[in-house]
């Protein structure tokens, strides 16, 4: 993180972290509703200062995956038979949300879940329950209001009132303003125009480059694709692809089925035969 950041983590560092652990791991997890296996022994890592994205189809355990790591799965009345999340060392798994949230992971759920009838400077302040210090927050609004200016134009208004776009602009807020060190973003595109999408993703690079870990969950595997530097591709709770994003990017299989590209025809004249990338398993 640069010296001059504006938003430096400033919480104590429990004793078990290290420098060295850097980084959220997740290893062999299973995640059950009831009698439904949502993840079937999921292994991923995000290494400290990355953006890693999260593809696959509807059901596929995306969300699934964040809840267990942000300590929201029992609001779903899921339990994790087995498997572990660890974040710089030190294991998450067993906490409760609040826990998660002071040890510097924040989740922005599906959905835009902002609160309606509240205004919207109120819903930034209750993004910052749990932070200690006065000053802390006021420098978390003041880091939130200058990446979006429309919520400070906005502060009076209740937050229901706000368009699709200026809604997840202030969920994001909101989860920012706990000064996170991991942003966990679920769908954050889904459902918005093209404009604020491409807009969303530029706030996403700024708060990386700020020094802000993100793991990205997207149905929008271009966009995701072109932040990430690796990605896990899930289906049916199972990791079935990882890599470097760009070579995501150009596998036959991620074209055809999350980028919406349809292959030539084979033989097709003057088409040269599609070379295949090998994905490698990636490990930080
Ligand atoms: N609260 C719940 N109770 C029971 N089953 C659930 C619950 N939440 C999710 N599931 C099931 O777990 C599996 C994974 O769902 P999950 O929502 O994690 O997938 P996803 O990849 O995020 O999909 P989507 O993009 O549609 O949200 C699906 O079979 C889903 O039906």
């Amino acid at each position: 993180m640069a010296a001059d950041d504006p938003l430096p983590p400033d919480r104590p560092v429990p004793e078990t972290e290290t420098s060295e652990g850097g980084g959220l791991r997740v290893r062999d997890l299973r995640v059950s509703y009831g009698p439904v296996q949502a993840l079937n022994g999921v292994s991923l890592e995000v290494p400290q200062g990355s953006v890693v994205a999260v593809l696959g189809s509807n059901g596929a355990g995306k969300s699934t995956l964040l809840r267990a790591i942000s300590g929201t799965l029992r609001f779903h009345r899921g339990s994790v038979p087995s498997g572990s999340v660890e974040y710089a060392g030190a294991r998450l798994s067993g906490l409760d949300a609040p826990a998660v949230v002071a040890r510097g992971i924040t989740q922005v759920p599906e959905g835009r879940r902002v609160f309606g009838r509240m205004t919207v400077a109120e819903n930034l302040r209750a993004g910052t329950l749990g932070v200690r210090g006065r000053k802390a927050a006021a420098a978390a609004r003041e880091h939130v209001l200058e990446l979006f200016p429309v919520l400070a134009e906005r502060a009076g208004q209740r937050a229901g009132l706000l368009s699709g776009g200026e809604q997840q602009m202030l969920a994001i807020g909101r989860a920012l303003m706990a000064r996170p060190r991991v942003l966990l973003l679920d769908e954050p595109t889904l459902g918005l125009a093209p404009l604020m999408s491409a807009r969303i993703a530029d706030t996403v690079r700024r708060i990386n480059s700020e020094g802000t870990t993100v793991l990205l969950v997207e149905q929008n595997a271009a966009m995701a694709l072109s932040l990430a530097s690796h990605a896990y591709v899930l289906e049916v709770g199972e990791v079935v692809m990882s890599g470097p994003a760009d070579e995501l990017a150009a596998s036959d299989e991620v074209r055809r089925r999350y980028l919406g590209e349809v292959d030539e025809e084979p033989g097709a004249e003057g088409s040269a035969p599609a070379e295949r990338p090998v994905l490698t398993r990636w490990s930080a």
